[in-house]
């Protein structure tokens, strides 16, 4: 378990452009070991930004893209058409825009019971990346009130320690998500959390002071293996 890195930005537009670099920079050397590059997408408007910088052709022809595998971390269980789907909003930032093959983009199952669809997009989290269900890199956003993917404070998910990828009724938003768990999440060769805004400042204040107590969801992340990465601005740092 390594000590995770902190790096702060002067603000959100610098923070997506490092982490763009950063995406880079793991993909090529993933494929260079492991000849691909498995990643899990995030919802949120920080890693939105990352997924509209990677379209830029500064980055995108530095990418292998047929070489890159993509899930998501969580999605909402809503179709794929509408507004809400993480799926639709990485489509339009990012997917439409680079030649990745169909049949690298392993979409979340929004159709029918939550928890068929959270054992299919498991099953197939674990034919991709077999036993070690490793990714190369997980990335990560933080809502106001700690969460992650859809570990909300509060919901059952946050126990769960066998699956890897579980539903879960998220009450305060009355929506159903299918969400990666602490387990998925924790066997990640390299987690990114992308927390940029003032707004964030609240809960990084109490999760980064001296001995923290374990308040918020995000806290949960810990990969035993890997290596996580804080990639902040300074108004998250600081309130301002
Ligand atoms: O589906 C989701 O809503 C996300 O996965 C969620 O975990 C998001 O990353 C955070 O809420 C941060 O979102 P912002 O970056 O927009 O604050």
């Amino acid at each position: 378990m390594s000590t995770p890195v902190k790096l702060i930005w002067k603000d959100k537009e610098a923070l997506s452009l490092a982490a763009a670099y950063y995406f880079v920079d793991a993909c090529a050397k993933s494929i260079a070991t492991n000849d691909r590059f498995t990643v899990a997408f995030s919802g949120g408007s920080t890693p939105k930004r990352l997924f509209e910088l990677l379209a830029l052709p500064e980055f995108s022809s530095n990418i292998d893209w047929k070489k890159v595998f993509i899930f998501w971390s969580d999605e909402r269980f809503v179709p794929h058409t509408n507004d809400e789907s993480n799926y639709k909003t990485s489509k339009i930032a990012l997917l439409d825009h680079v030649k990745i093959p169909k049949k690298n983009i392993f979409v979340t199952p929004t159709k029918g019971e939550p928890a068929a669809c959270a054992a299919e997009y498991e099953a197939s989290v674990k034919a991709v990346l077999g036993k070690s269900a490793s990714f190369d890199l997980t990335l990560l956003g933080m809502g106001d009130d700690g969460h992650t993917a859809s570990l909300f404070p509060g919901t059952t998910i946050l126990s769960e320690q066998k699956r890897l990828v579980k539903e879960v009724w998220v009450e305060s938003k009355q929506t159903w998500r299918i969400s990666f768990t602490y387990p998925l999440i924790n066997k990640s060769k390299q987690v990114m959390l992308l927390v940029g805004d003032a707004n964030k400042y609240p809960v990084l204040k109490k999760i980064f002071a001296k001995n923290a107590k374990y308040l918020f969801p995000v806290q949960g992340v810990n990969p035993a293996k890997g290596q996580t990465i804080w990639m902040l601005d300074e108004a998250a740092v600081t309130g301002q």
